[in-house]
């Protein structure tokens, strides 16, 4: 039987730190890299980004509508890059925002979740907002194959807030329900629950919202979104201990000199353990 998602994903922590570095393979990235944009571009991009920082993060989080431009032969780069990256030893997220009914998302689970699909990864981004228990698919080939999700609850985007901030007939907002779903999945799962949520390191203080919910923090925003290391205590209080947070463009930005992008990562890694350590 595989070790679940969340006991990899805490192990991955303790040792490598938290960060979570981006495959986003911007058009301007390409631009700036001098790469063009074609499959071959995508490929030098896509790879020197796991060579340059696989072997140093916890997590890696290629960001699927990047490689889905180009096709067939852009799922391949993925795929590709996919393997080498938990080669390497880290841990890949699948940022892909999957969300549909019954058999449909049973198909995305399938695409991600199951050992033997090529593009099978240690967990995946999802939408909830088909309601929580559309997901119920995933969640079971997840706890099927030792892998997690990453429910998207309160994201780094401002347009987020007119769905998440929304207040039921209950009295709590969408984005909080969501963090309640993942709590009472993850509930008796140590060291850490294999089902996440996604909150957004932009969103200032979230002392309203119960963040506690056993199972980690994926936490884009930081770098191009605007918010920094140092936000982190901030935002998340005492969670922040299990809070995965993402860096792609602001590492990406140093490419493709493969040193410059590991430096890069080190020096967020850094800040992100001395926030950490503060709390
Ligand atoms: O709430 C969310 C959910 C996902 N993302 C994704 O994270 C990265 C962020 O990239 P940066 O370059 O560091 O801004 C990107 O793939 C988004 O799709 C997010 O930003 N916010």
């Amino acid at each position: 039987m595989t070790e679940p998602f969340g006991a990899r994903l805490r192990r991955a922590m303790d040792e490598r730190g938290p960060l979570c570095v981006g495959i986003d393979p911007h058009a301007s990235l390409l631009a700036e890299w001098g790469l063009a944009d074609d499959v071959a571009g995508l490929e030098r991009f896509s790879r020197t980004v796991v060579a340059a920082v696989a072997d140093r993060v916890a997590v890696l989080k290629p960001q699927i509508a990047f490689f889905e431009r180009f096709g067939s032969r852009g799922l391949a780069v993925l795929e590709k890059s996919v393997a080498e990256a938990r080669a390497a030893g880290a841990l890949v997220v699948m940022d892909a925002k999957r969300g549909d009914i019954g058999s449909t998302m049973a198909a995305y689970a399938e695409s991600f979740l199951h050992r033997d699909a090529p593009l099978f990864s240690d967990a995946l981004t999802v939408s909830p907002f088909l309601g929580y228990g559309s997901l119920r698919p995933a969640v079971r080939a997840a706890r099927e194959s030792g892998a997690g999700l990453f429910v998207l609850a309160l994201t780094s985007n401002p347009e987020g807030s007119e769905v998440q901030h929304a207040v039921r007939s209950d009295g709590r907002t969408v984005g909080a329900t969501m963090l309640a779903h993942l709590a009472a999945e993850n509930a008796g799962e140590e060291p850490l629950g294999s089902f996440g949520a996604v909150v957004g390191a932009t969103l200032g203080d979230l002392s309203s919202y119960d963040l506690d919910i056993g199972g980690p923090l994926l936490a884009p925003g930081i770098g191009a979104q605007g918010a920094a290391p140092a936000d982190l205590p901030r935002v998340f209080g005492t969670a922040v201990r299990n809070v995965v947070p993402n860096v792609s463009r602001g590492v990406l930005r140093h490419g493709p000199d493969a040193g410059a992008l590991r430096a890069s990562a080190d020096r967020f890694a850094e800040e992100i353990r001395a926030a950490v350590a503060a709390v």
